[in-house]
């Protein structure tokens, strides 16, 4: 069912001071900060040769990384992003599993404009790990 990893999240108070971190101190590939309403975050990507990097800070009042950041001030990485070839055959099978798909179950559009999900931490080793349809 997964395939490649498609991002690895790290999540952020300052995204700014991330990406000019990763840019000027590692000398990385680091996008512009893009706000994802719908996720209520704000993304930079650092693109590797073999997968992403995603930064994630807080965007608006519920931002659903706000908790992770005050369990984790300094930042921290936040979920794991695997690809699948298709994310309702994906969450069908893991839902007939007993894995717990957050939100609606429905699928939302991504910061890469594909459908994405995501699975509960506690039910994958205390990862939170999204899916992205290939
Ligand atoms: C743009 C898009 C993209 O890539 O395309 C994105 O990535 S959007 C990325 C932002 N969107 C999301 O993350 C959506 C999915 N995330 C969520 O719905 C939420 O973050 C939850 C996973 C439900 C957690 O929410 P919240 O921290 O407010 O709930 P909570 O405090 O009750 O946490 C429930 C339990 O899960 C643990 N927990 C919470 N977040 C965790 C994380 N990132 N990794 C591992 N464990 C985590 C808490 O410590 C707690 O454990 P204990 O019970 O032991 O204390
Ligand atoms: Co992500």
């Amino acid at each position: 069912m997964i395939g490649r990893l498609n991002h690895v999240a790290i999540a952020v108070r300052d995204i700014s001071a991330a990406a000019a971190l990763y840019r000027d101190t590692l000398g990385a590939d680091v996008s512009a900060a893009v706000p994802q309403q719908e996720h209520g975050v704000t993304t930079v990507f650092v693109t590797l040769p073999n997968t992403k990097i995603e930064f994630l800070e807080p965007l608006g009042e519920n931002s659903p990384i706000a908790k992770f950041l005050e369990r984790n001030p300094d930042g921290g990485i936040h979920h794991i992003c695997y690809e699948v070839d298709d994310i309702i055959v994906a969450r069908d099978q893991l839902k007939a599993k007993g894995a717990r798909v957050l939100g609606t179950g429905e699928p939302k559009t991504g910061a890469h404009g594909k459908p994405v999900l995501f699975l509960h931490p506690k039910d994958f080793n205390g990862t939170l790990v999204e899916l992205e349809q290939a």
